[in-house]
């Protein structure tokens, strides 16, 4: 194979997790971050899976569909990540109450990690959804009523951070760490090989 060098991608995204969390993988990457503006909300009845690909491919397309020529070259991500609780997404709480009222129905069990992902090279879409199971310990609520008054709830599905303080919520996860942070980068770099890009 000819692998091809990777010097500059284009990141469909707002979120400051995924810009770290790729830096990681890439160091010395260039980096375009153009956050993609799409309705977020969800359709009827639909299933985690469905909604997180739904999702990150809307925001590839939006921000594809408004790149300059000479942007158009370069690999563009787009991801999505929900909290999924018995086959439903719980998407991020609107308030303080709503941050509780998530925390409580995940205490004591088990929820899924879903974080869809869009890799998007000229006409060619590769599109993965990664699932991490995270158990979380019983909670009382007077602990999470302290944890919602970190603030670290506000802009998470779940209403949590497992890479801030939300990591003393959790009794234990199968799966990619950081999926449930927003990006899987064993999944990432597996979709950029499939490009002919390699990592290292
Ligand atoms: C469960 C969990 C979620 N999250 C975050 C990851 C995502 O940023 C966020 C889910 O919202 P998303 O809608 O996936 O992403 P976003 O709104 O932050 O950014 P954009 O749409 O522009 O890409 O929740 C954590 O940071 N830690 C966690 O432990």
């Amino acid at each position: 194979m000819d692998w091809k060098p990777l010097s500059k991608m284009l990141l469909a995204s707002a979120s400051p997790r995924r810009r770290e969390l790729l830096h990681q993988l890439l160091p010395s990457l260039q980096l375009e971050v153009r956050p993609a503006d799409i309705d977020e909300s969800q359709v009827g009845k639909e299933a985690g899976e469905e909604l997180v690909l739904r999702l990150a491919i809307a925001k590839a397309h939006r921000v594809a569909s408004e790149l300059p020529a000479t942007l158009a070259q370069y690999p563009l991500l787009a991801a999505d990540t929900e909290v999924v609780l018995d086959g439903r997404p719980l998407g991020k709480p609107e308030d303080a109450e709503g941050a509780v009222n998530l925390l409580q129905r995940l205490s004591g069990r088990a929820h899924e990690v879903k974080t869809a992902l869009a890799l998007v090279q000229g006409a060619t879409w590769l599109t993965a959804v990664v699932t991490t199971q995270v158990v979380f310990r019983h909670l009382d609520d007077e602990e999470i009523r302290a944890y919602v008054a970190t603030g670290e709830s506000g802009d998470k599905a779940g209403g949590y951070a497992i890479q801030g303080r939300g990591a003393a919520l959790v009794e234990r996860i199968e799966g990619s760490y950081t999926n449930v942070v927003g990006l899987p980068l064993e999944k990432l770099s597996q979709l950029l090989r499939e490009l002919g890009y390699k990592v290292f």
